[in-house]
């Protein structure tokens, strides 16, 4: 009976709070441009309304900044008006890492809205650290990342009872691991909402570990993680060199192994690469399957910028589409920032999302990643990559690796700097013009017939972007 009545009064409250925001959306539609309005506002939902406060759910931390920035006195009016002068408007941030803390007049957060926590019914008495918004749905499949999701899925499916554990994926910066490992906790608790899942990254981790030999509970930490029936690290890679931190994970590995457990780790390199990370953590890394994430081709791209967009409530046209996938190649976090940017730019400029809008963002988006990347961060990145010694480029060597790791930095330097062939060619060992135009040619035809080239490239491509940002 009681459950009963808080189901009438819930759907009051509900009820209430969708005719509030509606009459606000009605004042705020007259007094800003539709593209303003449909960007910013239309992605807004009512959650509930108390009497003065009205909750309404918002995609993102970047929203509430956006909207604040620009439309706070138009929405303190608008609120005033609807609700009257005690009204408050308070964001309820859907799935973000961190929530922002920031309270205003308007704002408050508050951690978890209603429908996340509707998914896992079970309450545990930790977090899991997951985000929801990150599942397989809006994973879009390519094929640079095909086995990496098969498996992800199974995992999702099954966890610790396939023999992917650990499942190790591995790639550049921004192609998806962290979305997918996400998406396996995710699908393991919707499937199974009892299990004991956590996600964490092994920075945090590590900060973790820290404080618990501060506080003596070292213990009670490592009894923790092993309690799990999933346990996600993201960002291996930063274990390299923390000997003590590696050391307790190897226990907690073993234990969660022995018993069946599931482990998923992301990593920016595959487990070989790995170099100052303990050989016995390595070999247990290989026990399971390592996949890497490529980055996406043509069509994916396509197919990921128009799910995104989507998401943000607008619809680009196919050549619109296609002419932002075409020209921001590396990886799918700029994609997305590419597409926020221009939100944002049809915003302040209040114009339609046209083709000349479209251009001039994506130049701007390229231009920035540009600024950073020197010759000489060029050379760094494939030297290391090739493991060879910089001045080797520099030299007359004729050695085959070496010509081949001249050109692909020769190519790169006139793919991602303004240089002009004549600098690029001092800049190894005085070489003549024709020499870089020869090098970017034969390495261009190359990469038409030699994937495995193609990839290294690309690999290389996203380390220099990555420690150039
Ligand atoms: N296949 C995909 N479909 C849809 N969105 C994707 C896909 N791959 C990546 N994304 C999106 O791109 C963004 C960057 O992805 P993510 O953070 O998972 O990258 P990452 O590989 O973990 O990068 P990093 O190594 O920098 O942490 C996220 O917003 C994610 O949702």
């Amino acid at each position: 009976m009681l459950n009963a009545v808080e189901k009438i009064s819930d759907e009051k409250i509900e009820r209430d709070a969708v005719q509030i925001w509606k009459d606000c959306l009605s004042i705020i539609k007259d007094n800003i441009p539709f593209i303003s309005y449909s960007t910013w506002f239309l992605p807004i939902k009512p959650a509930e309304f108390d009497g003065t406060k009205l909750k309404v759910y918002v995609p993102s931390n970047y929203f509430i900044e956006w909207i604040e920035e620009h439309y706070n006195t138009l929405l303190n009016r608008t609120v005033n008006q609807v609700i009257g002068e005690s009204g408050k408007l308070v964001y309820l941030v859907l799935d973000e890492k961190e929530p922002l803390t920031k309270e205003t007049t308007f704002t408050q957060n508050i951690p978890e809205p209603k429908e996340v926590k509707q998914t896992v019914e079970i309450q545990k008495e930790f977090e899991s650290g997951l985000i929801s918004k990150y599942t397989f749905d809006n994973f879009i499949k390519g094929e640079g990342n095909q086995l990496a999701r098969a498996a992800a899925y199974a995992i999702g499916d099954n966890p610790g009872q396939t023999s992917f554990n650990p499942l190790f994926i591995y790639g550049g910066v921004g192609l998806g691991k962290t979305h997918l490992i996400h998406a396996i906790g995710n699908k393991i608790l919707e499937k199974f909402p009892e299990k004991r899942v956590i996600y964490i990254s092994s920075d945090a981790f590590t900060v973790e570990f820290v404080e618990a030999i501060q506080s003596n509970t070292v213990n009670d930490f490592s009894n923790f993680y092993k309690s799990m029936d999933a346990l996600i690290i993201d960002d291996i890679q930063f274990l390299v060199g923390k000997e003590k931190t590696q050391d307790l994970f190897f226990h907690i590995f073993n234990a969660l192994h022995q018993n069946g457990k599931q482990i998923v780790l992301s990593s920016d390199r595959s487990p070989k690469e790995l170099k100052g990370l303990s050989d016995r953590l390595v070999s247990r890394f290989l026990w399971g399957l390592q996949t890497d994430i490529q980055p996406p081709d043509l069509e994916t791209r396509i197919a990921i910028l128009k799910n995104k967009s989507e998401t943000y409530g607008i619809n680009l046209s196919r050549e619109i589409l296609e002419y932002i996938a075409h020209n921001i190649t590396s990886n799918i976090r700029e994609l997305e920032g590419c597409l926020v940017k221009l939100l944002a730019n049809a915003s302040l400029t209040n114009r339609e999302i046209d083709f000349d809008l479209v251009k001039r963002t994506v130049k701007e988006v390229s231009t920035t990643k540009q600024v950073n990347i020197s010759i000489e961060l060029i050379t760094k990145v494939v030297c290391e990559y090739f493991d060879i010694e910089e001045n080797k480029l520099r030299e007359k060597n004729r050695r085959k690796e070496i010509v081949l790791a001249r050109q692909i930095a020769m190519y790169l330097s006139k793919q991602l700097t303004k240089s002009s062939l004549k600098t690029i060619g001092l800049h190894f060992g005085g070489r003549d013009h024709s020499t870089v135009i020869h090098a970017q040619t034969s390495i261009e035809e190359m990469i038409l017939s030699d994937l495995k080239l193609k990839e290294i490239i690309n690999t290389i491509k996203n380390k220099i972007e990555m420690t150039a940002a």
